[in-house]
């Protein structure tokens, strides 16, 4: 990580709008999303299905192009995919399955031609112990746990020493022990790497324990509800009063009742979760 925090953010998001154009339908996917991705942020996208989540990530990404607005990364407007930002999916057979697990750490590598064949190799061993799987680089990705899959995906992307690494759900199709120990590792590596990330989940405590903040999005289209800072949560505080609190707050953010707006700066709440909460 060669940005330093007073450079500025890494990532800024401002007023993006998202808009998916087919023959029979435009769907607004994101409504002037704005926020600030800073060096060594765990940033999270948090919302319900078809918030637009994805469509931001894909942004962040390159994958897409916003109808308005723009996504900039460290000052430069991005406008296709690049190797300083990698991308980890949900889906499992994210790995080419004819390539072995070292292979496929390698190869982002190679075809970047960000290193030789002897050093991919060495740094994709390198990280593939840093997930546990030094063992298994020879095996093939059919032979691979989920969990273990994601792990390979997981190697693959630090392997290139990325500005920013994206997440979309990536522990949401593994069982919830996986899943525990999953975040559980990702937070480890974070504090040896301390990479920055944009993490995208729909699990309130998921959102709680892997970020630093938390972007809450409102659906149809998705819109800025809220943002909040998390930091002082980790594994560990998951029964907590803190964290019940926080989560409570963040459903109520998410399903308010009665339509009013829940005011999360006022009293007792303030001292759980430090949310600035914006007008829906
Ligand atoms: N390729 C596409 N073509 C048309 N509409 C799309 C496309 N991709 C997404 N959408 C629409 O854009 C909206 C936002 O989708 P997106 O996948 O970004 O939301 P999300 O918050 O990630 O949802 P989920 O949690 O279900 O994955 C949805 O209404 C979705 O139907």
């Amino acid at each position: 990580m060669t940005m330093h925090p007073s450079d500025g953010p890494l990532l800024q998001v401002s007023n993006v709008n998202i808009e998916y154009r087919t023959r029979e339908r435009q769907v607004r996917a994101t409504h002037d999303v704005s926020f600030d991705v800073w060096p060594g942020d765990r940033f999270i996208l948090l919302g319900p299905s078809g918030c637009g989540k994805s469509s931001l990530l894909k942004a962040a990404g390159g994958f897409l192009t916003p109808r308005s607005g723009q996504l900039s990364l460290a000052g430069s407007v991005i406008t296709s995919p690049g190797p300083e930002r990698m991308m980890v999916f949900q889906e499992f057979d994210q790995l080419p399955p004819w390539k072995t697990v070292l292979e496929n750490v390698m190869f982002p590598l190679l075809a970047s031609r960000k290193a030789s064949r002897a050093e991919a190799k060495e740094t994709a061993l390198h990280f593939l112990h840093k997930v546990g799987l030094a063992e298994f680089a020879d095996v093939m990705p059919h032979m691979l746990s989920g969990g273990m899959k994601q792990r390979v995906a997981i190697a693959r992307a630090l392997a290139m020493k990325p500005r920013m690494l994206l997440m979309d759900e990536p522990f949401a199709a593994l069982d919830a022990l996986t899943r525990r120990t999953m975040q559980e590792e990702l937070l480890a590596l974070w504090e040896e790497e301390r990479f920055t990330l944009l993490f995208v989940t729909h699990s309130i405590e998921e959102a709680l324990v892997v970020g630093s903040r938390i972007l809450v999005l409102s659906p149809h289209p998705g819109r800025v509800r809220a943002e909040i800072n998390c930091h002082q949560f980790g594994l560990n505080d998951f029964g907590s009063e803190a964290f019940q609190h926080a989560a409570r707050h963040i459903h109520d953010l998410l399903f308010p009742t009665n339509g009013a707006s829940p005011s999360p700066s006022s009293g007792e709440e303030t001292a759980y979760v430090a949310a600035t909460v914006h007008p829906s």
